[in-house]
């Protein structure tokens, strides 16, 4: 355990060091690239409404890396596609650099969970597509393609199809595919939710070292608590029905991140606070019946595995 180690134990999530302190402060003082308003959406069904957002208000500065996180239903989706311009909503505002979102845009990329790239295509012509459906020649989409390839550490895999691609791979050129327009922000729903845990953490460290490398700001969904601590500067917390802002929590592990962070301190209190905020500590509920009176016995009661 290092002396920083020793300093920080017995601190709580609120706790910065001076250095992430200075670096929030430097943050802040970015411009706002998305700002969300008392933002509400209402969806109506033959069931009844459902509301999937309640006034949620929050803003991201330049290059920053927010996570939003929450239990299931809490709206996360349905704040994303907001954002991406493929759901209306019911009142308050999304901007992004101070102008209304009405619709997709090539200012904001894009990836989901699912991989959909075109199985058709390589991986090259995968992502020269949204350039070329901007109007660019095919040699100035080619060029583009292969810097970006290049980012994502896929150059070797330009004519290959996606179906000779690993779930991690695909999901790099999904990247690429979304970062050639040169969005303002990136969208990005679940999208290593489909790998295993090796390639998912591999996945984690290789976005930071592109998001550290270009202008370009992140908005990420996740279930993960560990992985939302280990990417964001900020996380929003929701909570379900209706989907609100608990809380907005300034994650004070330093950068630049790495693995060996996990179990550190600053890590484990803000995970602790996340896990508080998410699966709160039921009471006991007296009326409830124990587990194994509600199991049926499917063995004989002598039988016993253990
Ligand atoms: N098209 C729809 N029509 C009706 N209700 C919807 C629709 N899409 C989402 N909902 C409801 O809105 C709420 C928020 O859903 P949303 O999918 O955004 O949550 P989520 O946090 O992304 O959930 P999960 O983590 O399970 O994907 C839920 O109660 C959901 O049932």
């Amino acid at each position: 355990m290092t002396n920083e180690d020793k300093s920080m134990i017995g601190t709580d999530y609120l706790t910065q060091s001076d250095a992430v302190k200075q670096r929030f402060d430097r943050l802040k003082n970015r411009e706002v690239i998305l700002e969300v308003k008392g933002l509400n959406k209402i969806y109506k069904t033959a069931k009844g409404e459902t509301t999937a957002l309640k006034n949620i208000n929050f803003k991201t500065h330049r290059r920053e890396f927010v996570c939003v996180i929450g239990p299931s239903g809490c709206g996360k989706s349905t704040l994303v596609r907001i954002l991406a311009g493929l759901e209306s909503y019911n009142g308050g505002e999304a901007l992004l650099d101070g102008k209304p979102i009405t619709g997709p845009g090539r200012d904001r990329g894009m990836v989901f969970q699912g991989y959909t790239l075109f199985p058709w295509r390589t991986v090259k012509e995968n992502v020269m597509f949204g350039l070329q459906m901007n109007n660019i020649t095919t040699n100035e989409a080619a060029r583009e393609a292969d810097q970006w390839l290049d980012l994502v550490g896929l150059e070797k895999f330009a004519n290959a199809y996606p179906h000779e691609l690993s779930g991690g791979m695909k999901q790099r050129v999904a990247i690429a595919r979304a970062l050639v327009n040169q969005p303002r922000i990136l969208l990005m729903d679940e999208p290593f939710g489909a790998l295993d845990a090796q390639t998912r953490c591999k996945m984690q460290t290789h976005l930071l070292e592109i998001w550290r490398n270009i202008d370009i700001t992140i908005v990420f969904i996740t279930h993960d608590l560990d992985e939302a601590i280990f990417l964001a500067d900020r996380i929003l917390v929701l909570k379900a029905h209706p989907g609100e802002v608990m809380e907005l929590i300034e994650v004070p592990v330093p950068r630049p991140r790495s693995v060996d962070q996990l179990f550190s301190p600053e890590f484990l209190a803000t995970k602790a606070r996340l896990e508080a905020l998410i699966h709160p500590k039921q009471e006991t509920d007296t009326n409830e019946i124990p587990i194994q009176q509600r199991m049926l016995r499917f063995v004989d009661v002598t039988d016993n595995v253990e």
